[in-house]
């Protein structure tokens, strides 16, 4: 495993504690890793040969990293991207993985996607959780990257449709600071805390089978439905929208699996972008987003606010707007002084 070398407080480096003591004491403390896992600070020797390589780390990073890894791996070399983010050059909106395919060109043969309602120090924990792997030939490269990852504590379906699951990856994090946004403002909290997880369902599924229009509201509002489920619904609804848009073949089951509903209510209620944006809500304007991510996440990085920003340049360049009320006031809000309490005025 290639790891970012880091001196610690104590003046260690984090391979060598990572080698020594099977803790990632920096990015997650307290799990014992397997004495498998073997902490390399050479990008090169890390992927030398592999035959299939995996990405988890903030997009942000990954441009710089590729030089590095082509020419390096097995050629005919799988990749999985676990990375929830969104690129954007002068044509409009790149999918990580179309980033990952141009980087490494004729080294790999094929790059699938692996996302789904997948906290991190849960997993870690091997509290049960799905996944959704997104893979072009989920015969082929889709089985065998599905026996690398599926076990009893984690389960991976795959389907034919890596865009759709790439997409959801990306698109849940703008909607998880919405959440983030409505959490700040204590709007629906008591009801959040009093309700269990399958309300929630519940009231997903009404909303799924009530779109909310100025007619039907106030019955949904006095049916005490909660915020968070109208930001979530509404989030779901433009995710889709914007997937379709952009790519008509996504298949409307994707937002049904573990990339799509169940990784959006476990953002929206777990994830470090709702966590920052209820602090982005509280701090009333005070406190920017590089400021809430240091405080908050103790070196870990926000995919949300860029991914949100990103999205927006799509929306503006094909005048799409109007048609995402939701991510639209969620960029106002967090880039440009719209105040939070405004987030559901537009929808
Ligand atoms: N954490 C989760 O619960 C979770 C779950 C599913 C998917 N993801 C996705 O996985 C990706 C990575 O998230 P994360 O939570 O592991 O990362 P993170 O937000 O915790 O960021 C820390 C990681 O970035 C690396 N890093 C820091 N500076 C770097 C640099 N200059 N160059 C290269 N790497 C550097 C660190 O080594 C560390 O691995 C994201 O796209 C995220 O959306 C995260
Ligand atoms: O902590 P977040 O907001 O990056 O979300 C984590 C995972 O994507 C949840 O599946």
């Amino acid at each position: 495993m290639w790891v970012f070398e880091e001196e610690l407080d104590d003046g260690r480096k984090l391979s060598d504690v990572i080698n020594a003591d099977h803790e990632n004491v920096k990015y997650l403390p307290g799990i014992q890793l397997p004495t498998n896992v073997r902490a390399v600070p050479d990008l090169s020797d890390a992927v030398r040969n592999a035959s299939i390589v995996v990405f988890v780390l903030p997009h942000q990073f990954l441009p710089s990293l590729l030089p590095r890894i082509s020419s390096c791996l097995h050629r005919g070399a799988m990749a999985v991207s676990l990375v929830k983010g969104l690129d954007f050059d002068d044509e409009g909106p790149v999918l990580i993985t179309d980033m990952i395919r141009e980087g490494l060109g004729e080294d790999v043969s094929e790059v699938c996607v692996l996302m789904g309602a997948n906290v991190a120090d849960e997993m870690a924990r091997d509290e049960f959780c799905e996944a959704t792997l997104g893979c072009p030939d989920p015969e082929g490269a889709g089985a065998v990257v599905q026996q690398l990852f599926d076990c009893p504590t984690f389960r991976v379906e795959v389907t034919p449709d890596p865009i759709g699951v790439e997409l959801c990856g990306a698109l849940k994090n703008v909607v998880a600071l919405a959440a983030g946004f409505c959490d700040g403002l204590d709007w629906g909290g008591n009801t959040k805390v009093g309700l269990g997880g399958k309300c929630v369902g519940w009231a997903i599924k009404t909303l799924l089978a009530s779109p909310l229009t100025a007619d039907n509201w106030d019955g949904l509002r006095g049916r005490a439905l909660l915020w968070i489920a109208a930001i979530i619904r509404r989030g779901l609804e433009e995710m889709r929208l914007f997937c379709k848009l952009l790519h008509p073949s996504v298949r409307d089951m994707t937002f049904f699996e573990s990339c799509g509903v169940a990784d959006l209510i476990t953002t929206c209620y777990g994830g470090r972008n709702r966590k920052c944006a209820e602090t982005f809500a509280r701090a009333g304007g005070a406190m920017g987003w590089d400021e809430i991510e240091k405080e908050e996440l103790g070196g870990q990085h926000l995919q949300g606010p860029q991914t949100t920003s990103k999205l927006h340049k799509v929306l503006e360049q094909k005048k799409w707007l109007s048609r995402f009320p939701l991510f639209r006031s969620v960029y106002q809000i967090a880039y440009q002084g719209r105040p939070p309490a405004t987030l559901v005025q537009d929808l």
